[in-house]
């Protein structure tokens, strides 16, 4: 019996493309203008850069060599936690001036609300800050659906390939982990979920669906929907 839906953001409640084409063109627009700006300002961005310098290995009083590296980091989407934190404090300032909503699918908002107020507990892991997970679906094209949502994980728990991860979520649930319905649309991190005893579905938004038994595959939220019917 399936208790608890985690779910992924990107190419699962929300296009690829916005992350793509909206979300990270602004990060590498204003990376540079955020940190030089707030470094000093805000704690924050300061303890972030030295574990960018830690990371890389550039000179942490260099800031245009971190700059340069953090633009570097968002044109191979890095999954480097500090890289995450910087862009959710930098998305906020986009959200608010009005600059974007963070899109999210019309099927996804329905059955949030719908699996919500049926009693599941609606969880999100991302590779997207905390901050950025919260932001999405607090502007998003739907409306404010952080209500709906119970807690939010991020790689502070650790990479989403790993399935190390998803046994600290389970951990933290208190969950038993058959319980729980992972969605995402990377085989991989479905895989890392199944090792970790996470039941899983396969989100493909866009083209042909895989041949595979393995495991479910859905087109969109309703789809899950009716999964959750079968179990
Ligand atoms: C939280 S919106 C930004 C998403 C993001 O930065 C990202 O790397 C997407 O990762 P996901 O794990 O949601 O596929
Ligand atoms: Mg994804």
């Amino acid at each position: 019996m399936i208790r608890v839906i985690l779910t992924d953001i990107e190419g699962t409640t929300s296009s690829i493309s916005f992350v793509h084409e909206v979300l990270f063109p602004y990060a590498r627009k204003h990376m540079g203008e955020f940190v030089r700006d707030w470094r000093h300002e805000d704690p924050a961005v300061g303890e972030q850069l030295d574990v960018v310098a830690e990371v890389s290995g550039c000179d942490r009083d260099d800031i245009d060599q971190l700059v340069q590296t953090l633009e570097q980091w968002i044109d191979e989407d890095r999954k480097e936690t500090a890289l995450k934190t910087l862009q959710g404090m930098l998305w906020e300032q986009g959200y608010q001036h009005g600059a974007f909503d963070g899109h999210v699918y019309p099927d996804a908002a329905e059955y949030l609300r719908f699996w919500h107020d049926r009693g599941l507990r609606l969880y999100v892991y991302s590779s997207g800050s905390v901050k950025a997970q919260k932001l999405i679906f607090g502007f998003s094209s739907e409306g404010d659906l952080t209500p709906f949502f119970s807690g939010y994980f991020d790689t502070s728990v650790g990479g989403k390939k790993e399935s190390a991860s998803y046994r600290n979520i389970i951990d933290r649930l208190g969950v038993e982990p058959e319980t729980v319905l992972f969605l995402s649309d990377v085989d991989a991190e479905l895989e890392a979920a199944e090792a970790a005893g996470l039941k899983t579905c396969w989100l493909v938004r866009e083209g042909n669906l895989p041949e595979t038994d393995r495991r479910p595959v859905a087109r969109d939220f309703r789809e899950v929907d009716a999964l959750l019917q079968r179990h």
